[in-house]
């Protein structure tokens, strides 16, 4: 099956001759009591940062993150922060996650003053290099430290939406993005993993450099589609509460889409979605859901009603499922849906609580460390890879994030 319109609203055609047809619009004034922020690190995060601006999203600061000055300079973002400046001088990591770990450190304080007073942080980035990798997790952390220092009643909620390599790039990626996002849910709520291989399974015939267009397309629309939902009128509305409520401590979540514009269409999409690829993983009782529609003018509520009928059929009647839907016009026949599923069973992060209930999200809710690591743990945790040496230590069969992939249907190398 191909996303037709997905492709088509990322400016990608097939024949590869495509060029951007979303033009730029302005973004919005709002003004909310949410304060909603994304923040795109290293290179690709900071490509979905561009994407996201130039769609205009409403209701959400767009700010981009890098150890590379150049690459910094051509984003389009409401606020830029140059990471590590007195380590890296504007040049990058090298693609070593350490150096990422370390420059964001370095800029600790400039975090802390640009990520301060938001409620909810979406952070994007694609792990398998140095700087996305590396300091993710870092401003992960200060995003909740900052919160603590300030002594808010509540602490933000950190969603982080990050890629994972495809196989091709080589092992020494795919250890460096699982040490990546072993260090990422430590310290973020949810952290939804986007399978770039699994992009390819979804729409064959992908090159890699329009497969990572594809990957910031559907990152850009994801996080466009919930802010809006939150902040605009709606046809169904996700407030917050909705979001806190499936998001908090969620751990891994997968993400899965469909889209349809037969006679059918909501029900076609959403159970596309549900069987998606990306979402290959066993529902059960324990699990969490946001299902998000994004449907042209003439779709009716009734549609989507039956649509959201199946998924508590496939879910279950114990799961926490919040769902919304908005208009886009340029949708036309349409009806996009994505499934976020959060609370993805895993062995390791259920510890000894009973696997049964929504209630082991609360124990697995990410405490962050109020410490910073030490040199010679950054040092362990990234030490599968070093750049200069190109010596590749896998990481133990038995780490945390191996057990978590291995839940996920993640391949194995
Ligand atoms: N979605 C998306 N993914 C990308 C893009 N470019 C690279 N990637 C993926 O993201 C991973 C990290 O690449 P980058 O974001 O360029 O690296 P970085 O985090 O800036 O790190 P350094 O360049 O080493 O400082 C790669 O291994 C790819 O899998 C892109 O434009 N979009």
């Amino acid at each position: 099956m191909v996303f037709d319109k997905l492709l088509e609203q990322a400016g990608i055609n097939l024949d590869l001759d495509g060029k951007d047809m979303m033009d730029s619009e302005m973004l919005g004034d709002v003004s909310d009591l949410i304060k909603i922020a994304v923040i795109g690190v290293g290179g690709s995060g900071n490509n979905t940062i561009t994407r996201l601006y130039d769609l205009g999203v409403q209701g959400a600061d767009l700010i981009a993150m890098n150890t590379d000055a150049q690459h910094l300079h051509y984003v389009k973002a409401h606020k830029k922060l140059l990471l590590g400046r007195s380590i890296t001088h504007g040049k990058g990591s090298g693609g070593d996650p350490r150096v990422g770990y370390r420059a964001a450190e370095a800029s600790a304080s400039e975090i802390a003053e640009v990520v301060k007073g938001y409620d909810l942080i979406f952070l994007t980035a694609g792990m398998g290099n140095g700087t996305g990798t590396g300091a993710t997790p870092v401003i992960a952390r200060i995003i909740k430290e900052t919160a603590r220092n300030n002594g808010l009643p509540q602490e933000p909620l950190v969603i982080s939406v990050v890629t994972f390599p495809f196989k091709m790039e080589g092992r020494v990626r795919i250890e460096k993005a699982k040490a990546g996002i072993e260090m990422l849910l430590e310290y973020s709520d949810t952290v939804i993993i986007i399978q770039n291989d699994k992009l390819k399974e979804l729409v064959p015939k992908l090159p890699i450099q329009i497969a990572f267009r594809f990957a910031d397309e559907i990152i850009a629309r994801m996080v466009k589609g919930i802010v809006e939902t939150i902040k605009l009128p709606s046809m169904v509305n996700i407030d917050y509460a909705d979001i806190y409520s499936v998001m908090k401590g969620g751990g891994p979540a997968l993400i899965g889409i469909g889209e349809s514009d037969s006679n059918n269409r909501a029900v076609d999409a959403v159970m596309e979605a549900l069987n998606n690829k990306m979402l290959d993983v066993e529902f059960g009782s324990g699990d969490k859901a946001l299902v998000h529609f994004t449907v042209g003018p003439d779709v009716s509520l009734e549609e989507i009603t039956k649509a959201m009928e199946i998924v508590y059929e496939r879910l279950g009647e114990k799961s926490e499922i919040k769902w919304g839907a908005m208009i886009e016009e340029d949708m036309g026949k349409t009806v996009r849906a994505m499934v976020i599923m959060t609370g993805v069973k895993s062995p390791q992060i259920l510890g000894n609580i009973e696997p049964n209930a929504l209630t082991y999200s609360s124990s697995s809710i990410v405490v962050p460390r109020s410490k910073r690591l030490t040199e010679s743990k950054v040092d362990e945790i990234f030490d599968s890879i070093d750049p200069r040496t190109s010596k590749l230590k896998k990481m133990k069969d038995n780490s945390r994030v191996n057990k978590i992939f291995r839940d996920l249907g993640f391949y194995e190398l």
